[in-house]
C-alpha cells in the first residue's frame, strides 16, 4: 500500500478583529490554514491533515508556497516513512521541510513550518487510527490524561471598552465555567491599568483567579513599577513584561515580582527556549512557559523544547501554551502540560474545542477524536472541507 503526500495546499484567512494589545491591534490579522493530502484511504475517506497558525503572526503563504510545501512534495516519498512503512514519520517530513535551511533567525519561517508540521501530525494519527494525544502517550510511554486545564484569555482594549464591559466579559467566562481568566495590562498608563485590574477582580471575586499580560511591552523600569504594583493582588500570572528576547530583563523582574511569571509565546525555537530557561530567570517551582508550537516549528521542535526543559530540571506541567488551539491540547493531553490557553470570543472559527464540550470547573475533557480533532468542531471542518477533502 502505497503512503505519500500527494498535496499541500494553503490559503490565507482573515482573523481580525478590532481588539488590541499593548503591542498591536489585530484588524489585519491573518492565519493560513493548510491541508496535507495523502493518499492513504480510512474508513472510505482520503486522510488529509488540517493544520492553521496561531494568532499573532500573520498567514505564511509565500513561505509556505516558494519552500516548504514544495520540498515536501519533491522529496522521495519513501523518505518521509516510518522504519514500519505503514506511516510518515513526522521528524523526516520536518527535517526535509528544513533542506537548505541555516541555524538561527527563528522568525517567520518557524511559523511557516509549524503550519504544516500540525497539518502532518494531524494526518499521522489518523493514519493510525487514533487521537493525536493517544499517540503521543503511547510514543513517549506515559499515561495520557484527555481532562486539561483550559483558562479564558481576553480583557483586551476595544474602542469605546468601559470598565463595566470589562467586567461583564470576564463575569462571561465564568458563566461559561472558567475559573482563571486573563487580561490586557500596558495600553494603559499603569494608573488606568490599575483600575481595570481592580475592576475585575472585584468582578471575579473568589470564583476566579486573574492573568494579565503585557505583550512584551516595557522597559526594564516599567515592568518593575508595573511588578511593584501588582504584586498588591494575587495574581495567577505576570505574562510577557519585556521584549521576549530581553533574558536580562525577565532576570531582573524576578527580583521584584515573587508570585508567577509566564513568558515564552514569542519565542520560536527549543534553542531560544533553553536561552531563556539559562538566562531569564525563571522559577521551575512557580513560573510558566508558554512556547506555541504553531508558531514555532510545530511538535516536531517542541519535543526538543520539553527534552531541553527536562534537562534543566523543568516538568512539562509547568508549559501552558499560548494559542488556544486544539494541536496544544492534544499536546496537554498526551504528554502532561500544565493546561492550554482558550479565547472564548475571538479568532473564530480556529480556536475552541469540539462541538459539545464544555468547560467544567475551569478544565475540558478531549474528546475521542482521530487525529488532532478538526472534525468535531462544525464551523472549523467546513472552512477545511473547502480546502481538501
Ligand atoms: O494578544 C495576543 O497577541 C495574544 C497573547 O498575547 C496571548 O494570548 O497571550
Ligand atoms: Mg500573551
Amino acid at each position: 500500500m502505497s503512503i505519500r503526500i500527494v498535496d499541500v495546499r494553503e490559503i490565507t484567512k482573515p482573523i481580525s478583529s478590532p481588539i488590541r494589545n499593548a503591542y498591536i491591534d489585530f484588524t489585519k490579522m491573518t492565519t493560513s490554514l493548510v491541508a496535507v493530502v495523502t493518499d492513504v484511504v480510512r474508513d472510505g475517506k482520503r486522510v488529509v491533515g488540517y493544520g492553521f497558525n496561531s494568532n499573532g503572526r500573520y498567514g505564511q503563504g509565500g513561505l509556505i508556497r516558494e519552500r516548504f510545501a514544495a520540498r515536501i512534495t519533491e522529496a522521495d516519498p519513501k523518505s518521509l516513512l516510518d522504519s514500519t512503512g505503514d506511516n510518515l514519520d513526522p521528524d523526516k517530513v520536518w527535517a526535509a521541510m528544513m533542506t537548505n535551511e541555516k541555524p538561527g533567525g527563528h522568525g517567520e519561517r518557524s511559523v511557516a513550518v509549524g503550519t504544516i508540521d500540525m497539518a502532518v501530525w494531524d494526518a499521522v494519527a489518523k493514519i493510525a487510527g487514533k487521537p493525536l494525544f493517544r499517540l503521543l502517550a503511547e510514543r513517549h510511554g506515559v499515561k495520557a490524561d484527555p481532562r486539561v486545564f483550559v483558562y479564558a484569555a481576553g480583557g483586551y482594549y476595544y474602542p469605546g471598552k468601559d470598565l463595566s464591559m470589562l467586567r461583564a466579559e470576564m463575569r462571561g467566562y465564568l458563566d461559561r465555567g472558567y475559573n482563571v481568566v486573563k487580561m490586557k495590562i500596558g495600553g494603559a498608563d499603569i494608573a488606568e491599568d490599575r483600575r481595570r485590574i481592580e475592576a475585575v477582580l472585584k468582578e471575579i471575586g473568589n470564583d476566579a483567579q486573574l492573568a494579565v499580560d503585557a505583550n512584551g511591552r516595557f522597559n526594564l523600569e516599567t515592568a518593575i513599577a508595573y511588578a511593584k504594583m501588582l504584586r498588591d493582588y494575587p495574581l495567577f500570572w505576570y505574562e510577557e513584561a519585556g521584549d521576549p528576547l530581553d533574558y536580562a530583563l525577565q532576570a531582573a523582574l524576578a527580583e521584584f515580582y515573587p508570585g508567577p511569571m509566564a513568558t515564552g509565546e514569542n519565542l520560536f525555537s527549543h534553542q531560544d527556549a533553553r536561552n531563556l530557561i539559562r538566562y531569564g530567570g525563571m522559577r521551575p517551582d512557580r513560573d510558566w512557559l508558554q512556547f506555541d508550537c504553531a508558531l514555532s516549528y510545530g511538535l516536531c521542535e517542541y519535543q526538543r523544547t520539553l527534552e531541553v526543559l527536562k534537562t534543566h530540571g523543568w516538568s512539562p506541567s509547568r508549559c501552558i501554551p499560548h494559542g488556544g488551539h486544539q494541536m496544544s491540547l492534544n499536546i496537554a493531553a498526551g504528554l502532561g502540560l500544565g493546561g492550554n490557553e482558550s479565547y472564548p470570543d475571538l479568532f473564530q472559527p480556529y480556536g475552541g474545542f469540539p462541538d459539545g464540550v464544555r468547560v467544567e470547573n475551569g478544565h475540558i475533557t478531549v474528546p475521542e477524536l482521530a487525529g488532532i480533532g478538526f472534525e468535531g468542531k462544525s464551523d472549523l471542518y467546513k472552512e477545511m472541507k473547502a480546502l481538501a477533502e
